[in-house]
């Protein structure tokens, strides 16, 4: 699911992000994935619509139920990053309205190739009030804390009691993400 963007769907199922078939090792979609949050057990189940962009009515199917999003783009890939707005507006149209979304910058190892700077990534991810963080398939920088901002967030909304402080994705992400530097990803 890199390269376009792409939607996968957190439900109470189970699932996770694919590996590409580069050779990496971390998955982003297709496989059941359990994310353990406070000791609770959150099932995620996830979709890729895998360049299915084409053909939007059969997208819409996949994330019209889905309780969080996880958009992809490709940060050595321009029209990957310029269609993330239409995909912004598409999903406002059609999913959830509670669904949470969370904005990739994917292939973070591949420096050399870079076309979207971190920057850009961080201003469209506000401009949309939604959380942002690059990733690497490849290497897996930042996969795991993907999921986990969704669970926790999921995890967040399912139990939350009435004195809890909210939990909040985007500065839980802040601080959690590592960022690409010019010479390291872990
Ligand atoms: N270096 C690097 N390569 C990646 C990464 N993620 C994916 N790739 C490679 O990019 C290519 C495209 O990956 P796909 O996952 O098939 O991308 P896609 O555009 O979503 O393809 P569809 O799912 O069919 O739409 C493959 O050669 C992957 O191995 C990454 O994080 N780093």
């Amino acid at each position: 699911m890199t390269g376009t963007p792409g939607a996968a769907a957190a439900g109470d199922g189970e699932g996770s992000l694919r590996s590409p078939p580069c050779s990496p090792s971390y998955d982003l979609t297709g496989k059941n994935k359990v994310v353990t949050v406070d000791g609770v057990r959150v099932k995620l189940q996830i979709w890729d619509t895998a360049g299915q962009e084409r053909f939007r009515s059969v997208t819409h199917a996949y994330y019209r139920d889905a309780q969080a999003l996880l958009l992809l783009y490709d940060i050595t890939n321009k029209s990957s990053f310029d269609n993330i707005r239409a995909w912004l507006t598409e999903i406002h149209e059609y999913a959830r309205r509670d669904v949470v979304i969370v904005l990739l910058g994917n292939k973070a190892d591949v420096s050399s190739e870079r076309v979207i700077r971190s920057e850009d990534g961080e201003t469209l991810a506000r401009e949309y009030g939604v959380p942002f963080m690059e990733t690497s398939a490849k290497t897996g920088m930042n996969v795991e804390l993907a999921f986990l901002a969704i669970a926790k967030e999921l995890k967040h909304r399912a139990g939350r009691q009435a004195n809890e402080p909210s939990f909040q994705i985007r500065d839980y992400v802040e601080s959690q993400k590592k960022r690409p530097s010019c010479c390291s990803f872990v």
